[in-house]
């Protein structure tokens, strides 16, 4: 396996760049003179330190852009709005350390996610601006981001205070998330899987909300494919390799009736690898396949996010996808270790969508589950005799699909200090990726499977930091999206055992603990399961809930739940307006003042 992380950009479009404005009063003849060397420092500044922080998701560098000469009036501001818009700016950020004059300055584009930084001095007023600014903004229904510092600087201070680095970097990632949406396709493999609603592909939604496309194919061009051998052979045949000395077998816990012989495991493995292959090449097409004579197919859809149908007019009949979801979710695969796919299980678009916001904000892989069990601590004891103790004291979540979580929720990723983690793909190592591997077993699946195949099944680490989200299209609302920050426990080995059996022990788990709060949805365990709004859920590593409810706000999703500390949220100014004391209800007044980004 090659230690040098790929690079996958294959999707069409470059990635968005950020635009730093340096805004400066334009009185010549003195005051812009002495202003011009501070201000445009105070532009570089950004835009050195945001290029250093953060890569886009694919590995790649993220870029900023300053304009060329600071924006005093109106004909500096277009002459900046235009050299944005051919170098591919897709966020902006204003920022000044003085007065100016904000109709006269302000970032107009309504699809621009968009942040003042005013300086937090007094030598000249850039806070003065920056609230002027911000009035401006939200007089006209153009919501923008207000980043303040806590602390006086002086004049000229270079120096990008705690506070304010990390509200930079939050709106930047967030808006770098929806600028590289845009544009991009949903892959719907199949349709509605078992009835899911989910799997209701809402294109309005996409279009309004996201500003993506929807693409369809239907599982047939699976067969198609794997019939008449459009998928590069050579790489199949790498790959199969690949699989049979990497993928361990579980155990097959299939009556004998059930048991598929060895010729059709044997051929499941062959059957599970190609689908995996003509999958990614839907996605993102393959120029190989250009050169073997399949020009269109070589194409790909130019998807961002995929679901796999497959229950129950492909598994009842073919392998399950299980493979093709949990490899392609992952950091790595035969050809080494790669930015990890969005691809949902029974196309659930709606948890795929979510997946993709915890990939854009996180770079890492993403864990799709079924949101399964709430085990109290009495049932707990009641079944095993055991009681539930340290973070799982108040009971826990079941995680648990078969399907594409992710192998790196294992959580057998490892940076020195030794704790599990999921890391982005260009930190994971060859030997992350044996540890992931070697918690993995693929077993063969179980009855609901009636065409076979293989599903994952490994127990994530405990003592992780997760977030457990989830987005639903309600009618009369439209999308709302709720959000768990909590962690990953482990439970002693015969009480998971005892648990998993009566679940799937062919699947994979991820036992997930809530923070709790006095809010009512978090009161306790039972809580957070109880007002879950769908069946699925997916997890991303880390308490990145700030960092969504950000996203969300740019998007205009209102978030129906969170446990997010109050003082980590950030949303547009105007949200304020909707009412200040009492956040959740001023998002949904907000969201539903402004509508979807792209109405
Ligand atoms: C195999 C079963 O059909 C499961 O896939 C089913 O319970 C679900 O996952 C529903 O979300
Ligand atoms: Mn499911």
């Amino acid at each position: 396996m090659t230690n040098e992380p790929i690079i996958r950009n294959r999707l069409q479009g470059e990635m968005p760049k950020i635009g730093i404005r340096p805004i400066i009063d334009g009185r010549l003849g003195g005051i812009r003179e002495s202003l011009e060397e501070p201000t445009m420092k105070m532009a570089e500044a950004c835009a050195r330190f945001l290029s250093e922080h953060l890569r886009h998701s694919n590995g790649l560098p993220v870029e900023c852009v300053v304009a060329d000469t600071t924006i005093g009036g109106v004909a500096e501001a277009a002459r900046t709005a235009e050299k944005f818009r051919k170098e591919g700016v897709g966020v902006t950020i204003s920022v000044t350390p003085s007065w100016c004059y904000p109709l006269e300055t302000i970032d107009t584009d309504p699809h621009m996610p968009k942040a003042i930084w005013g300086f937090n001095g007094t030598e000249r007023p850039g806070a003065v601006y920056l609230a002027s600014a911000l009035a401006a903004h939200n007089q006209k229904g153009i919501p923008s981001f207000s980043i303040y510092g806590r602390d006086v600087q002086d004049i000229g201070d270079e120096t990008i205070p705690e506070d304010v680095q990390e509200k930079l970097l939050r709106f930047a990632k967030a808006g770098l998330a929806v600028a590289t949406m845009r544009g991009k396709s949903y892959l719907s493999l199949g349709g509605v899987s078992m009835g899911i609603a989910g799997c209701i592909v809402d294109e309005s939604f996409y279009q309004d909300y996201l500003g993506m496309r929807n693409e369809y194919v239907d599982m047939t061009e699976f067969v198609r494919r794997m019939e008449r051998g459009i998928y590069d052979r050579d790489e199949y045949a790498k790959a199969l390799a690949w699989t049979k000395e990497h993928c361990r077998l579980g155990e097959d816990v299939n009556p004998p009736e059930l048991t598929r012989t060895a010729e059709q495991k044997e051929q499941d493995w062959e059957t599970v690898v190609k689908m995996a292959l003509i999958a990614r090449d839907l996605m993102i097409g393959n120029p190989k396949l250009a050169e073997m004579g399949f020009g269109e197919e070589a194409q790909g859809h130019n998807a961002i996010a995929a679901g796999f149908q497959g229950q129950r007019a492909w598994t009842d009949h073919f392998p399950t996808g299980d493979f093709l979801e949990a490899i392609l979710s992952s950091s790595f695969d035969w050809n080494g270790i790669r930015e990890p796919f969005i691809m949902s299980t029974e196309n659930d678009n709606l948890n795929a969508v979510t997946m993709l916001f915890g990939h854009l904000l996180t770079d890492r892989a993403q864990i799709f589950a079924d949101v399964r069990t709430y085990w109290s601590p009495e049932a707990v004891k009641r079944v095993t005799g055991h009681t539930l103790e340290g973070t799982a004291a108040g009971g826990v979540i079941h995680l648990i699909n078969s399907g594409p979580a992710a192998l790196d929720g294992t959580g057998e990723q490892k940076y020195a200090d030794g704790r599990p983690t999921m890391k982005p793909f260009w930190d994971v190592t060859d030997g992350d990726v044996e540890s992931c591997l070697a918690a993995t077993k693929w077993c063969p699946a179980v009855d609901f499977f009636r065409g076979g195949g293989y599903s994952t099944d490994f127990t994530t680490r405990g003592g992780m930091p997760m977030t457990m989200a989830r987005l639903n299209l309600i009618k009369g609302v439209g999308p709302v999206l709720q959000i768990a920050e909590g962690h990953s426990v482990e439970l002693p080995q015969d009480v998971h055992d005892a648990l998993d059996r009566r679940s799937n022990p062919t699947w994979p788990t991820t036992w997930f603990v809530p923070n709790l709060t006095s809010d009512p949805a978090f009161k306790d365990v039972y809580a957070v399961m109880n007002n879950w709004g769908s069946n699925h859920c997916a997890v991303s590593y880390g308490h990145v809930g700030a960092d969504l409810i950000t996203l969300a706000s740019m998007l205009r999703i209102p978030v129906c739940m969170h446990n997010v500390p109050i003082e980590r949220l950030f949303r547009p100014s105007a949200w304020t307006a909707f009412g200040a004391n009492e956040p959740t209800g001023a998002d949904y007044r907000a969201c539903a003042a402004y509508g979807p980004l792209y109405k």
